[in-house]
């Protein structure tokens, strides 16, 4: 498998007032096309500003984040707009990523309207990836407090596929919905990358989702990757310490 995303020795320090809080600390990693690859890691270990750095939405102080060989940071303007339609990034509650005043529909259609295709077009390509999210046309047409907590993860699902990233960044974007609901967005996730060749990045707390999903895990504390591996590795056999206490403590 080719690679389409190389992180390398990226880092980021938050400051509030006196205190640094040093989130990210020299990670190194890649992904390949069509490869699932799991975040994990205890709360506070820096694994959702890993995926903010390379959606852009924090800036990074140190390292590099290369996009199909071409380095992403400090990029703007058309670039910078071209870069992040192929990285997008379903976030845990799926709610607050609508805005409450637009239908669903809108939503979706909004930003391929913003890269230029025809409102006819957006609303056609947006029905038809609520469908692939198997959500049916009249959901296009509600509100978002008008559907359940799972249909409206879909829908974002929906809005984060309908332009075709070559990346899909899921930051716990099933832990806020029933275990029923959980299992058919995996699934649904699983088929995509399948079908769609495209590369997932997922922040998962959950082992059993991970063993099931995901290609490779990669284990962050403090800020730092301290083990790499594929699920089996890393579930069943863990190296280091902290991941067999990891291990122990989610299972
Ligand atoms: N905007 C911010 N300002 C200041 N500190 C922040 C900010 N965002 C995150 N942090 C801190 O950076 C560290 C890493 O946070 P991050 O959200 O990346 O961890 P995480 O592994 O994703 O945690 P969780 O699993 O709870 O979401 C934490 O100590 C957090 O409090």
């Amino acid at each position: 498998m080719s690679e389409l995303l190389a992180v390398s020795n990226l880092s980021k320090t938050y400051h509030k007032g006196k205190i640094s809080i040093h989130a990210v600390d020299d990670v190194s990693f890649h992904l390949c096309k069509g490869e699932c690859l799991a975040l994990v890691g205890e709360s506070g270990s820096g694994k959702s500003t890993v995926a903010k750095m390379i959606t852009g939405l924090e800036a990074a102080d140190k390292g590099e984040i290369r996009l199909g060989g071409k380095d992403i940071i400090g990029l703007s303007g058309k670039a910078q707009r071209e870069v992040y339609r192929d990285i997008q990034m379903v976030f845990q509650m799926p709610v607050d990523s609508f805005n409450p005043r637009i239908k669903l529909g809108d939503g979706i259609m909004e930003s391929m309207i913003n890269q230029g295709i025809s409102r006819e077009e957006a609303r056609v390509r947006a029905i038809k990836y609520l469908n692939i999210c198997e959500l049916g046309p009249e959901f296009a047409d509600r509100y978002p407090h008008q559907v359940s907590g799972g249909e409206c993860q879909r829908a974002s699902i929906a809005r984060a596929i309908a332009i075709k990233p070559q990346l899909l960044i899921c930051d716990e974007a099933t832990s806020a919905l029933d275990v029923t609901v959980q299992a058919q967005i995996m699934k649904l996730l699983t088929q995509l990358k399948k079908e769609l060749g495209m590369s997932q990045l997922m922040i998962c707390h959950d082992l059993a989702l991970v063993q099931e999903v995901c290609d490779r895990v990669l284990v962050m504390h403090h800020g730092h990757v301290v083990e790499e591996g594929t699920p089996d590795e890393i579930i069943i056999n863990p190296q280091q310490d902290y991941t067999k206490k990891l291990i122990e403590s989610i299972l």
